[in-house]
């Protein structure tokens, strides 16, 4: 692996990406600060208006349907334009796409624009690729593993990157795969952790040349930090402030050093 997370962490602080996130009302404050903390810069530009223009200045974009709406969607859709017509990576981050009717038919809109990576927790990943899903609403109920199957259908469908997320992160573009171990329990227990990660899977994506390796770049630096903010932290409240500060401290040395990533053996068909 040439693009390890490190080399990644140290390009993407050497010259900040401009990421667009268009992301949801909870998300938004959240997911600015951790890609300041990461070291990349965000700018939350959805309305349909403007935001095929912005994403054509973007490094990169980033697309989550957590408080959907009509014209969201149509913001969306000029953005992916945008990104497409300039060459930029974009991720999709299908947030309770199981949940109802209208998130099923803009979930699989997007997912058929084949986002650069796909991101979601296990439950969004078995929906959006046809199977059943115990999610509640935003939050994940099924392991990773049990969609890791259908995170390969997807990867291939699309010629995404899929992300399953959870206590040990899955990533595949349909041929390679690998886990990404690390973390906290309380990652969880904080509202926007996801949604903040697939806009720093963004940030990764606009540094590197590969999305497998963008992906396990953000994976990887979720997950170094998490650990790190857990240490002496009370609960999911104290979490929060020690994982942005962790997020900032990590450097490219240490995140490559304590970086826990296996290879998958994929077999192929
Ligand atoms: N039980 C856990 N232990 C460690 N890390 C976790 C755990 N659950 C989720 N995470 C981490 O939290 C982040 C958000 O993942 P997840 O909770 O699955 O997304 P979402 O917020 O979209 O449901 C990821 O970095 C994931 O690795
Ligand atoms: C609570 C909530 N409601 C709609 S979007 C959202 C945030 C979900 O964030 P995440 O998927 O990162 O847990
Ligand atoms: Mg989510």
């Amino acid at each position: 692996m040439t693009e390890t997370p490190g080399t990644l962490l140290a390009a993407l602080r050497a010259e900040p990406p401009l990421v667009q996130c268009i992301t949801n009302y909870v998300a938004m404050n959240i997911a600015a600060n951790v890609l300041l903390a990461a070291g990349a810069s965000p700018a939350m530009v959805a309305d349909a208006e403007e935001s095929g223009e912005f994403a054509r200045i973007a490094g990169a974009l980033t697309v989550n349907i957590g408080t959907l709406s009509p014209p969201f969607v149509d913001g969306a859709r000029a953005a992916i334009a945008g990104a497409e017509a300039a060459g930029r990576p974009w991720v999709l981050d299908p947030v309770a796409c199981q949940a109802t009717a209208y998130r099923r038919r803009v979930s699989a809109e997007l997912a058929a624009l084949r986002p650069t990576i796909i991101r979601g927790n296990a439950s969004e990943i078995l929906s959006l690729a046809g199977e059943a899903s115990r999610g509640q609403g935003v939050d994940g109920r099924d392991p990773v593993a049990m969609a890791e199957d259908g995170a390969r259908r997807l990867a291939r469908k699309y010629a995404s990157v899929v992300v399953v997320t959870g206590a040990v992160d899955f990533v595949t573009d349909g041929v390679r795969a690998a886990r990404v171990e690390g973390g906290s329990p309380f990652m969880p227990m904080n509202t926007a952790m996801g949604c903040s990660l697939t806009c720093l899977c963004g940030a990764y994506a606009a540094v590197a040349g590969d999305p497998f390796d963008a992906a396990i770049g953000a994976l990887a630096h979720f997950a170094v930090a998490g650990s790190h903010a857990h240490e002496g932290a009370a609960g999911p409240g104290s979490f929060a402030p020690r994982f942005l500060d962790a997020l900032h401290a990590v450097t490219p040395e240490r995140l490559d050093a304590e970086a826990s990533i296996q290879s998958v053996e994929e077999v192929s068909e």
